[in-house]
């Protein structure tokens, strides 16, 4: 039986206390991991702290470890795709495809640590400063705390600390407690790669425990998070006048106009639907239908659906695999069964065997339903019907979130329209909500949270822009 210690300053080390490490379709054991003490927290931080007062790497130096663990990554892809697959539920597929994101974040990051700088400030133009010289330079903040969850559990991990390291920072790394193998994969590359003791640090433990002790430790400079709006707004409490940023949830509409290329728009609503059984946070969950395309494009949605092979992530023709736990995906059968109780259409899915939920679709729902109104992370997505297009962007921003929404027109005017008006940090035209290139600016307004992912945006946010000035000819 495969155990992972904690990594702390350069080495792995057995705590003494395990959890088990499950596989998702069949609960059998597949490993253990190491869970952290208050203790080990507290001496995790503090090597990071160490690290961080030592001073950055070189700048070529952080861009060589990033680009050598790219290339250890594409030699590990079919081992780190099937220990997403086994500890998340993701189909073999999918994690395939996650794991050549993350090679793709991994090189992004590399290339941003050589392209981390200032600019020169005209100083000299402002009254009485004519004899001084001024630029700006971009300095780590220092100690980053990356927090990350079960959906993507290498490229989201990846996407927190490739850029933290390529700034400069010392990170301290804390994976859902459901899914730590990746990560722990993940940091022995980054060893491997020639990452020194002390900028990487990794405790695994229950979010409640280890996760409160690292929000209380006043050594961190940053927190940069990714998960549920409400652990996301307890680490913007927890954080004082400290920076966070911060990836929530999201209950992604697609608004398919009455021009729209009508077998596209079903088929990858269909695909974005139900990709991660729903498990991403941009998941399509509610498509607006033009009222005179609607019952031809439900007929489209649900051929899709019901063509999706449900059941083994390892087995490769897998479409949708098991949630996370069979808790959640009980709790997505009873959201179902509310809408249907309150007068929805079920066209088609809406059973659960275990962990594994049928691809469900829903008409005739209304925005008060929780399948609507919250954020199902599960298989399920709403059919609603419009008439105008105005009617379909009020309804889109009718949410508590903002993370990204889609469109689908062949209208350049409507297009702009929408993409001007709805409320979200992302709209994708001709696409669904679930577009996402890793180079990409990344995040939400609303309840999605604040700040931007994407290695360049993630970067700036991970540095501090100082201003130093020179008094060429002393003080008069
Ligand atoms: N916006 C986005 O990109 C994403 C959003 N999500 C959201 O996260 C939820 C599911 O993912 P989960 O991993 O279960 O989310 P979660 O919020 O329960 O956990 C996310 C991470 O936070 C940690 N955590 C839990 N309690 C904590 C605490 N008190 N202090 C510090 N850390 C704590 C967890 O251990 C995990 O590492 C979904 O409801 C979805 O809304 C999930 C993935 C992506
Ligand atoms: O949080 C998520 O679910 C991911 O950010 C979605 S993506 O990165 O795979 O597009």
């Amino acid at each position: 039986m495969d155990r992972y210690g904690i990594f702390v300053d350069g080495s792995w080390q057995e705590t003494g206390e395990w959890e088990d490490v499950r596989n998702k379709f069949t609960g059998e054991v597949l490993a253990r991991v190491s869970v952290a003490s208050r203790e080990d927290v507290a001496r995790a931080v503090r090597a990071a702290r160490l690290a961080a007062d030592r001073g950055p790497l070189p700048a070529y130096q952080r861009y060589e470890i990033l680009l050598r663990a790219r290339d250890l990554l594409t030699e590990r892809v079919e081992d780190f795709a099937r220990t997403i697959a086994a500890e998340s539920g993701k189909p073999l597929k999918e994690a395939r495809v996650e794991v050549s994101r993350a090679v793709q974040t991994l090189t992004l990051s590399g290339e941003e640590a050589k392209r981390i700088h200032g600019e020169g400030v005209p100083v000299e133009a402002a009254p009485g400063a004519e004899n001084r010289l001024a630029f700006t330079i971009r300095a780590p903040v220092g100690v980053v705390c990356a927090i990350s969850p079960f959906n993507f559990p290498l490229n989201l991990a990846a996407h927190k600390i490739a850029p933290a390291l390529a700034a400069g920072n010392a990170v301290v790394h804390k994976p859902a407690g459901t899914t730590p193998l990746t990560a722990a994969k993940l940091c022995q590359v980054l060893v491997d790669a020639g990452l020194p003791p002390g900028y990487l640090n990794l405790v695994f433990g229950p979010g409640a425990r280890v996760g409160d002790w690292l929000l209380e430790d006043p050594e961190i400079d940053m927190y940069t998070f990714t998960g549920s709006p409400a652990i996301g707004e307890r680490i913007k409490a927890k954080s004082g006048l400290r920076r966070v940023t911060l990836e929530l949830g999201n209950n992604s509409a697609v608004i398919v106009h009455k021009d729209a290329e009508l077998a596209t728009a079903a088929r990858l609503s269909a695909a974005r639907a139900f990709a991660n059984a729903g498990q991403v946070c941009i998941s399509v969950q509610r498509i607006y239908v033009q009222k005179d395309i609607l019952d031809a494009f439900s007929d489209e949605l649900v051929r899709a659906t019901q063509a999706l092979k449900v059941g083994d992530p390892l087995d490769p023709g897998t479409d949708v695999g098991p949630m996370i736990s069979e808790a959640e995906a009980a709790r997505a059968e009873d959201w179902v069964h509310e809408a249907v109780e309150g007068g929805a259409k079920l066209l088609t899915g809406g059973t659960r065997e275990g962990p594994l939920f049928q691809p469900t679709v829903l008409a005739d729902v209304h925005a008060s339903m929780k399948v609507v109104c919250n954020e199902v992370f599960a298989p399920v997505v709403t059919v609603i019907r419009y008439d105008t297009i105005d009617e379909a962007i009020e309804a889109v921003n009718d949410s508590h979130y903002g993370l990204q929404a889609g469109i689908f027109t062949e209208s350049l005017e409507v297009a702009m329209e929408a993409a001007r008006r709805i409320r979200v940090g992302g709209v994708m035209v001709n696409d669904t909500s679930s577009f996402r290139a890793d180079l990409m600016p990344y995040g939400g307004v609303k309840g999605s949270g604040m700040g931007r992912e994407g290695p360049k945006y993630a970067v700036e946010e991970m540095t501090d822009l100082k201003v130093i000035v020179l008094n060429l000819k002393g003080a008069r």
